[in-house]
């Protein structure tokens, strides 16, 4: 581990179609966002593991010791290929004093971390004792992929402390990547973080998060979008909390209770993805008004199928009408339920009617804001580079 520590840092992620649909092996369009989350990690004293996430408000420290005692003790197969077992997961939540029950945002980030640094320590060596720090950019639960970036900046960040890859960093750079196989490998770490908070993550987001850019993901395939025209997307928050895993687990629910019902609808979202992705692909990097009633068709019929598969909310349908009456388009990004929705602003749009659609957004109670799409993944940077950010969230450690 490099003497002053590392900063890393993870894109969230909008899903254009597929949410939901890809957990159920169909395809998914996911682009990284221009908002990120960091981690800042230091060598920390005293034999003891110590996390900051002033996002769910923790403060925890923990003795290596007792850590590597409970792996001892658990004796568990830590493979990333293997979902975490209930077993381990109860007996972290033991050791963490956290109730058995207990699924709130505090609860699952620390579930995270222990079940990272203790399966990571199994198999690439003993994490050392370090001093955690991850901030965001990113509204938590809102469907942004928060939980997704969280993960990614731990995987790297305890991959990197155990020695398992290696400091890309050269001297005078402000920011590094690391190579292809670095960062399978820390996708494939995070997905196991993803599983902690989520349950049954598909893996989209941790791959986007990853690779950053605009992909296709379909049964853990990844694969890069060939050429992607400029977007402008709105994003608004409807500030409706809600959770992934709950909303995801209801999904699987209503397949099994309708199978020949709602298997149809996950084939038209599918469809609809390669529709939209065959679209994109044609579109010149700069796109004119004609490309765009095509895909504003996806989003509205994509909108209603999320709604038949039980992950809509008033607040979205709200949301929805609102940019309609502006003559736009829109549907619910991520997990639904509330969190977050997308809508799609075209190449002659005018900034007056887009900011009259966020005036109305807003009197309704919503965030929102225009956005970057296609961001890089996972960066490991000079914490110089960073130094008002880092040392201000230092500061509050
Ligand atoms: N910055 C963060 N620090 C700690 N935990 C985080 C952070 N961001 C996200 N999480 C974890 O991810 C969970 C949210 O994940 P999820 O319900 O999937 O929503 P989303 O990924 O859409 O933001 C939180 O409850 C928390 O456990
Ligand atoms: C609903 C889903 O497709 C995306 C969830 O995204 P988010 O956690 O709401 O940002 C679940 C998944 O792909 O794992
Ligand atoms: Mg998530």
């Amino acid at each position: 581990m490099a003497e002053r520590g590392l900063v890393v840092s993870a894109p969230g992620k909008v899903i254009l179609h597929g949410e939901h649909a890809v957990v159920h092996g169909k395809a998914a369009l996911a682009v990284a966002l221009g908002l990120r989350t960091f981690l800042c990690l230091r060598p920390g004293g005293e034999g003891r593991l110590r996390v900051r996430l002033p996002g769910v408000g923790v403060l925890r420290s923990w003795e290596r010791p007792g850590l590597s005692a409970l792996r001892e003790q658990l004796g568990a197969d830590f493979d990333e290929s293997k979902p975490p077992s209930a077993e381990v997961l109860e007996a972290l939540k033991e050791f963490a004093g956290i109730p058995a029950e207990a699924s709130g945002p505090d609860s699952l980030a620390i579930l995270a971390f222990l079940y990272m640094c203790l399966a990571i320590s199994a198999k690439y060596g003993d994490v050392p004792s370090v001093d955690i720090v991850v901030w965001s950019e990113l509204p938590t639960g809102a469907g942004l992929g928060s939980s997704a970036a969280y993960a990614v900046c731990l995987a790297a960040a305890l991959l990197h402390a155990c020695g398992a890859i290696s400091c890309p960093l050269k001297d005078g750079e402000i920011t590094a990547r690391w190579t292809e196989e670095e960062m399978t490998l820390i996708n494939s770490w995070a997905f196991q973080g993803e599983r902690v908070i989520h349950g049954n993550p598909s893996g989209v987001d941790n791959a986007v998060g990853t690779w950053g850019g605009a992909l296709r993901y379909q049964s853990g395939k990844i694969k890069a979008l060939k050429r992607v025209p400029t977007l402008r997307i709105l994003l608004t928050n409807t500030k409706v909390p809600r959770s992934t895993k709950v909303l995801v687990a209801g999904v699987k629910e209503k397949i099994l209770k309708f199978p020949a019902i709602m298997n149809p609808v996950l084939d038209s979202i599918d469809a609809i993805s390669q529709e939209c992705q065959s679209v994109l692909e044609a579109m010149p990097a700069n796109p004119s008004p004609e490309h765009y009633p095509v895909l504003e068709e996806l989003f509205d019929i994509n909108q209603h199928h999320l709604n038949v598969i039980g992950v809509g909310h008033p607040s979205l349908d709200r949301l929805c009408r609102v940019t309609a009456s502006h003559g736009l388009h829109s549907k619910l990004t991520g997990a639904g339920g509330g969190g977050c929705g997308i809508t799609l602003l075209r190449p002659d749009t005018t900034p007056q009617a887009v900011e009259a659609a966020k005036r109305d957004l807003c009197a309704c109670g919503f965030e929102c804001w225009e956005t970057d799409i296609g961001a890089p993944g996972v960066t490991l940077h000079s914490s110089s580079s960073l130094k008002a950010q880092v040392l201000h969230e230092l500061s509050e450690s």
